[in-house]
């Protein structure tokens, strides 16, 4: 655990049960909202000037002993802009690089260097939708450590996802029947 005065702040009412937002302790989301916002410092944004972190949350079971339990992502641009990629992606993309998967992941956490909060854009939402499922929370913290969470599936409402792709031989078998039918 990393050790400082880090205080997150709800900025909103938040649910909690049992002491836990979402099943994070306020330990476990002392320690991601630093990581996150520690994880600014990585971004690589001469572009936009606009500084991203993401820190992964590992459930215990997920990580093996002396591997990190919070993976962190910063955004990392380009000359040509729109291949630039965000802070969640690059945290998301080393995560499963490393092995995890879903089920793997208790939280998220995003930090900007604004007042505001600021959330996974349209294409990150898509993207780790894949890998945390609908029910992980998704913190977004200010600058000054203040939050609101949503989960994955309220910000990704009617998703899309890998549960809803039919067996590749499935819909092989039901093409060729329809181009047989023809
Ligand atoms: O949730 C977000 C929103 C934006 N960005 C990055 C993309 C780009 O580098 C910069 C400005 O959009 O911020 C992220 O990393 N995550
Ligand atoms: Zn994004």
């Amino acid at each position: 655990m990393t050790t400082s005065t880090f205080n997150p702040v709800p900025a909103e009412s938040v649910p909690e049960k049992d002491g836990l937002i979402h099943g994070v302790s306020a330990a476990e989301l002392q320690d991601i909202g630093q990581k996150c916002l520690d994880a600014k410092a990585t971004a690589y944004c001469p572009y936009s000037l606009f500084r991203v972190g993401a820190s992964l949350l590992l459930h215990d079971s997920a990580t093996s002993a002396g591997a990190p339990r919070i993976i962190t992502g910063a955004n990392v641009e380009n000359a040509a802009y729109p291949v630039g990629t965000c802070a969640e992606r690059v945290a998301m993309g080393t995560a499963v690089v490393s092995g995890h998967k879903l089920g793997d992941f208790k939280a998220v956490a995003v930090a900007t260097d604004m007042d505001e909060f600021c959330s996974p854009c349209g294409m990150c939402r898509q993207f780790l939708r894949e890998f945390l499922g609908l029910d992980v929370p998704i913190f977004m913290f200010s600058k000054e450590g203040k939050f609101i969470v949503r989960t994955m599936g309220e910000l990704l409402p009617l998703s899309f996802g890998p549960d809803v792709l039919p067996p590749r031989e499935e819909l092989k078998k039901a093409q060729e029947k329809e181009a047989r039918d023809d």
